[in-house]
């Protein structure tokens, strides 16, 4: 059996680090740097590369970050990458009321994670998508805006939902099995 591989995870958010452990369990040894990296506005796809180059160059090696996205489809992808302001200042009701004007209530978590091989390396990155809804919070508060997302196929939102069960299906979970993908794949270099 090979080695496990390890890697850097540079991120503040230990209920992100505690599902990127859950997830890749077995596969991937996951070391976690606690760096408050600032973050670009823009499009995910560039804010989760420019986080990563930041991060390589800060932690001088391999590193992977991950950037995670609410989409609102009624406000055309709105907040995005911004759900982490938007979720601090306006709460679970305030996201509700954003859209209360709309009968669209359709969303989806995208979660982009990006590696990069060391400073000046140009990184990789690796979408997950789930779409759902939103709906007035339920179940426990402990985890971001997981009590107001509803995905597709259930009846429970990701907070109500056991923690099995949403690490199977969600938006980081498939990001993380496209970046096993990869990592595989330098194995057999
Ligand atoms: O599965 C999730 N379920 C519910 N909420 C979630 C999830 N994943 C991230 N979140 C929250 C955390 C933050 O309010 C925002 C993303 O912002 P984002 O910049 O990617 O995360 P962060 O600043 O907490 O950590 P990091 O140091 O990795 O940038 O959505
Ligand atoms: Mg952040």
């Amino acid at each position: 059996m090979s080695a496990l591989r390890t890697v850097v995870f540079v991120t503040g958010n230990m209920k992100k680090l505690d599902e990127v452990r859950a997830i890749l369990a077995g596969s991937v040894e996951v070391i976690n740097r606690k760096i408050d990296l600032p973050e670009l506005q823009g499009e995910p796809n560039d804010i989760a590369r420019e986080k990563c180059r930041l991060a390589a160059a800060q932690v001088g090696g391999p590193v992977i970050t991950e950037d995670t996205c609410l989409c609102f489809n009624a406000l055309k992808g709105l907040p995005g990458p911004y759900i982490k302001w938007f979720l601090d200042k306006l709460g679970h009701e305030g996201l509700n009321n954003l859209i209360a004007a709309y009968p669209d209530k359709s969303a989806y978590s995208l979660c982009t994670f990006a590696y990069s091989a060391g400073p000046g390396s140009e990184p990789i990155v690796f979408e997950g998508r789930n779409n759902g809804r939103i709906v007035p919070a339920r179940g426990p508060l402990d985890f971001g805006w997981d009590p107001v997302f509803q995905p597709d196929g259930y009846n429970e939102t990701y907070a109500e939902l056991d923690k099995a069960i949403k690490n199977r299906i969600s938006h980081r979970s498939q990001a993380l099995g496209l970046l096993q993908k990869y990592f595989e794949t330098l194995d057999q270099k």
